[in-house]
């Protein structure tokens, strides 16, 4: 039977990141994609110029479409923006005891561009992490939600254990994108109990725009896919490699990750 996932999370009208990338990535993995968009970014390769919110009421009418009418088998969310919206998503998930669910908390690009205001950081933190399956921070996002530095794998590690403990969620990865480290871009896991390094080659380019996105969405797709956690985790690293490797060189700043590869039709 056909599998069916859902990104709640923001538009990027350059295509690298958002809705468009989640879209790609499910597609990638043979899955119906459905999505419910937040806000409208106007973006590009090299920056945000623009962002306006989609109503929390529309938010809550797009999802009840897709629930009221179709077996969701897996959900992610990217961005949202702000306060209002966070807790109108927060609480149809509630409501509709929506799971599995990945949670990208972004409120911070790569770049260090804040992409989300105060109130809805303190929303996130209090409304939708304590209902994730997993929480996908990069480094600023983890610094934020540990009030800790982090610039080592051993600060990645001490910061996963306390987010994982005072938020409660059950499991924390510390995305290592962001890591100054010339051969290896390593994710930290903890869920509680266990704690591991996911290692990865770190590929030379500057078309990183979309990694976090695509990262919690091939997370979301192994997931629907009926892969347990930590492998649906590895596969979806694995992934994001891959697409690095196959990035495209498009416009003049950081183009996208290349989610399809060669078709041979
Ligand atoms: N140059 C790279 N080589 C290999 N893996 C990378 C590289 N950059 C990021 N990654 C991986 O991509 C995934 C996403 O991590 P990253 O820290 O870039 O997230 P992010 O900041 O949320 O991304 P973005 O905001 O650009 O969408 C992680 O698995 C990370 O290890
Ligand atoms: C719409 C959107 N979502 C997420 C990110 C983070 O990469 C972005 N740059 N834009």
């Amino acid at each position: 039977m056909t599998k069916i996932a859902l990104t709640i999370a923001g538009s990027d009208s350059g295509g690298g990141a958002g809705v468009q990338a989640d879209l790609r990535t499910f597609a990638f993995h043979k899955i119906h994609g459905t999505s419910a968009i937040t806000c409208v970014t106007a973006q590009n390769t090299v920056g945000v110029t623009d962002v306006a919110a989609i109503t929390p009421k529309l938010v809550q009418a797009q999802l009840a479409a897709i629930f009221d009418d179709m077996s969701v088998d897996a959900v992610k969310t990217g961005m949202l923006l702000n306060q209002e919206i966070i807790e109108a998503v927060a609480k149809f998930i509630r409501e509709r005891n929506v799971h599995p669910l990945v949670v990208d908390p972004v409120m911070v690009s790569r770049a260090g561009v804040q992409l989300i205001d105060d109130s809805a950081v303190i929303s996130l933190k209090t409304s939708l992490l304590p209902q994730a399956t997993i929480i996908t921070p990069n480094l600023y996002e983890a610094r934020i939600l540990s009030n800790q530095e982090i610039n080592t794998v051993e600060e990645m590690k001490q910061a996963a254990v306390t987010i994982q403990k005072q938020l409660g969620v059950p499991v924390v990865l510390i995305k290592g994108g962001g890591l100054s480290d010339r051969y290896q871009s390593p994710d930290v896991w903890f869920d509680g109990h266990n704690g591991e390094i996911l290692t990865g080659e770190r590929i030379v380019t500057k078309n990183t725009h979309g990694t976090g996105c695509t990262l919690s969405s091939a997370i979301a797709a192994n997931l629907a896919l009926g892969k347990d956690l930590l492998t649906a985790v590895k596969e979806a690293k694995h992934y994001v490699t891959v697409a690095l490797q196959n990035s495209l060189d498009i416009g003049q700043g950081n183009g996208p990750v290349g989610h399809f590869f060669p078709l041979l039709l």
